[in-house]
């Protein structure tokens, strides 16, 4: 019997491969949208994959589903607020690649989505409607992408039917020298023109479905085939679990290295637990496979595993090799004011929201002695106290964000000793420390901007 994972939103929207021999004949690339509010995502994300549809319709081996908008951005809550507040996830097919899509959120308020849906991006397509061009959730979400390890961007000029060509060649110039100023390589990225709309309304196709198959060239072209740590040590990162009676629990993720096989013996780490099990089923794109490697989205049947145990941002390793910490050393950069950070400086003990991998977790800022402060624009080593106990590696980004915003970004660069040998320096007790992170505290933190 085999174990479905159709009610989880994150899978519904996934489509079937047919098998797994398919899964392995092309490379698999994750790709997303990203951009500001209303610049039209959803509405390309459901073009690419309604033409990609049409066109392979006779090719049986093709695994593209049309998706309607309606289909990405279906959630009742969704559709009441007019807005997507979940990152979606849909497939499509070149004649080159399978494509994982993920149709990013626009609206400040879900940043937080888009920062768990973008990090497991190889690439990502900037939609920037040409009426508007480089608006404030253009400059964050690139700011975020950047510091999330993206390193290849596309930007598809959208809505090209509302303007004349001169503004669109505007909206391309003020978007190359924005990809500069993040750090991107903006002369030379790929610009698509089009109209998302025209292309799922079905017409002026030079607008419409030509800038759509436009744009899977440049991904294919584009895009080299992503790397994927194959041979490493199996690290899952874990998004979501659901039970089935009788059967155990299953755990979602996209696996970051290594490999997961039936009958394999692993553990869960993570949110300060930990828990040996044994995998009694995978399942890709919803088929029961043998094992599944790296850069693959998987369901992890687990036996003896309660749902409530496994937390986002869980990870699911080989007996031994994930390590949680609750202090690490890092460097960090806050961000200015014009970059949408902080105006004012960080201080000692600073608290916010903690963003790394797809976790999510409250942090404390451990100032140097010698650094009573760090300014916007300020790069500085500090110590990161973390309220639970959560995997991270030397070298992994994190952020911090305040209500509506990234006030720094920063990179674990070392594990630290135990906590009250870290805490000793700035005379209090990890006692106080708990009682600091209450949510009083986080609001008096975030009222101080
Ligand atoms: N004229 C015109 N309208 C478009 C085009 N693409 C999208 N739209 C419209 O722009 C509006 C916003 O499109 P969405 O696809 O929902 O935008 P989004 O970026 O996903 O928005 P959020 O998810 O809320 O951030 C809708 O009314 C679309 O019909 C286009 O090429 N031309
Ligand atoms: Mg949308």
């Amino acid at each position: 019997m085999r174990f479905s994972v159709n009610c989880l939103r994150y899978n519904s929207r996934t489509t079937n491969l047919k098998s797994q021999k398919d899964r392995s004949l092309k490379p698999h690339c994750n790709v997303g949208t990203i951009g500001h509010i209303d610049h039209g995502k959803t509405t390309l994300s459901a073009a690419i994959t309604t033409i990609l549809a049409r066109i392979n319709a006779s090719d049986k081996s093709n695994t593209t589903l049309a998706m309607s908008y309606e289909d990405i951005d279906k959630a009742p809550d969704e559709k009441a607020r007019g807005i997507t507040i979940n990152a979606c996830h849909v497939n499509f097919e070149t004649s080159r690649r399978t494509y994982a899509h993920t149709d990013c959120p626009g609206h400040i308020d879900y940043i937080k989505n888009m920062i768990c849906g973008a990090n497991q991006m190889d690439a990502a397509i900037l939609v920037v409607a040409a009426s508007d061009g480089q608006m404030p959730q253009t400059r964050e979400h690139l700011l975020l992408a950047r510091q999330i390890g993206i390193k290849h961007i596309i930007v598809y000029v959208n809505k090209v039917d509302l303007v004349d060509e001169e503004t669109v060649e505007l909206v391309e110039l003020e978007i190359r020298d924005l990809l500069n100023e993040f750090g991107f390589e903006g002369d030379s990225t790929p610009f698509v023109c089009g109209s998302a709309k025209c292309a799922l309304d079905g017409v002026n196709p030079e607008i419409g479905e030509e800038s759509i198959l436009e744009l899977c060239k440049v991904l294919d072209e584009y895009v080299p085939d992503p790397i994927r740590d194959i041979d490493g040590t199996l690290f899952l990162p874990l998004e979501a679990a659901f039970s089935i009676p009788g059967r155990g629990t299953v755990a979602i993720g996209t696996i970051e290295a290594g490999t997961v096989t039936k009958g394999q013996q692993v553990e869960l780490v993570g949110h300060g637990r930990q828990m040996k099990a044994t995998v009694s089923d995978v399942q890709v794109f919803k088929r029961s496979v043998p094992s599944a490697q790296a850069g693959e989205n998987v369901g992890v049947l687990l036996k003896g595993v309660k749902p409530n145990f496994i937390e986002r941002g869980m990870v699911l390793a080989e007996k031994g090799t994930a390590k949680q910490l609750d202090t690490f050393h890092a460097q960090i950069y806050v961000l200015t004011g014009r970059e949408g950070g902080r105006k004012k400086p960080v201080t000692n003990k600073y608290i916010q929201q903690t963003f790394s991998s797809i976790w999510t977790i409250n942090g404390c800022v451990l100032l140097n002695e010698d650094t009573p402060l760090a300014m916007p624009g300020d790069t500085c080593s500090v110590r990161i106290w973390l309220r639970k106990p959560m995997v991270i590696k030397q070298g992994q980004r994190f952020s911090m964000r305040e209500n509506q915003f990234t006030s720094l970004t920063g990179v674990m660069t070392a594990e630290a000793e135990s906590h009250e040998e870290q805490l000793s320096g700035f005379n209090y007790t990890p006692l106080a420390v708990s009682s600091f992170l209450t949510e009083a505290q986080i609001s008096k933190g975030r009222s101080s901007k």
